[in-house]
């Protein structure tokens, strides 16, 4: 394997609560290379979220250890090593679309003509080519939410996180983010860790997919997703993907305690 993204070993994370602690993450171990599409999916609470976070700098483990480019969440947030799709929008009411994007670089201090250059040429990546002088409320869910991936593609990173991006929207534009999202990622061959709930999507989309079980959150099993990199939404009915379906399945099964 090459040069890994993000590397963890034995990677735990425990919350200390006014309960008692909560062990979210326990002994996670992962390697992720450049230019996979990693799906994170598991039942709620399991810690998707979580690990995503510990990656972002957002969280800090307790245990083990976790390498992103080779150095620490630390390092690599200040590095500005990738960006972060939150699950909702989160845009700027009173900033149109191409003022949205060109927050982060704005905050960097890059010049008028170069952050809206470089702001428009990310909407138009996902499509937004003619909505940025738009505002938020103007556009639909799924545009507001393109919107935001173009945003933490700013600067530009390597690495994509993205946390439950679709999960607001209904299933027909679902369905769509998710052809432009796979189309984005063969155009850019970015590195793509993805949380989501649907088996579905994660198959759809990824090249492993990561199962994972609550109580503590843990990693249970790892599927390869060898679809090739053309997948339009027909391959949802062909055997090889109902088949990567069915083992997915059986993970979350495994790992799922039934008593809620
Ligand atoms: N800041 C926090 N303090 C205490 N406990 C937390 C905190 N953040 C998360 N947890 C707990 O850690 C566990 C993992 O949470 P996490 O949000 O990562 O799960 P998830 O798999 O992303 O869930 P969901 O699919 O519902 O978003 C849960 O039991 C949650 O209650």
């Amino acid at each position: 394997m090459a040069e890994p993204v993000i590397a963890t070993r034995d990677l735990s994370l425990v919350f200390t609560t006014r309960d008692g602690p909560v062990q979210a993450l326990s002994n996670v171990n992962l390697d992720i290379a450049p230019g996979e599409f990693i799906s994170l999916i598991g039942p709620s609470g399991c810690g998707k979220t979580t690990l995503l976070r510990v990656i972002a700098d957002l969280e800090r483990a307790t245990g083990g250890s976790i390498a992103v480019n080779g150095r620490t969440p630390e390092q690599a947030r200040l590095a500005r090593d990738y960006g972060y799709v939150f699950q909702a929008p989160a845009l700027l009411p009173w900033r149109t679309i191409l003022g949205n994007v060109q927050l982060p670089l704005e905050i960097m201090g890059i010049s008028r003509e170069e952050r809206a250059a470089r702001a428009k040429a990310q909407l138009a990546l996902v499509n937004l080519a003619g909505f940025e002088r738009k505002f938020p409320w103007q556009l639909s869910g799924g545009m507001q939410q393109r919107a935001s991936i173009a945003r933490a593609l700013a600067f530009e990173p390597k690495l994509l996180l993205m946390d439950e991006p679709f999960g607001a929207l209904d299933e027909i534009v679902r369905d769509h983010l998710n052809e432009q999202l796979l189309k984005l990622w063969s155009a850019t061959r970015k590195t793509v860790v993805f949380v989501t709930h649907s088996i579905p999507e994660a198959v759809f989309l990824s090249t492993r997919i990561v199962v994972m079980s609550p109580r503590p959150g843990r990693i249970t099993d790892i599927v390869d997703c060898d679809l090739g990199p053309d997948r339009p939404l027909e391959i949802r009915e062909t055997p090889e993907f109902l088949r990567i379906a069915q083992r997915v399945r059986e993970g979350l099964r495994a790992g799922h305690s039934y008593d809620v």
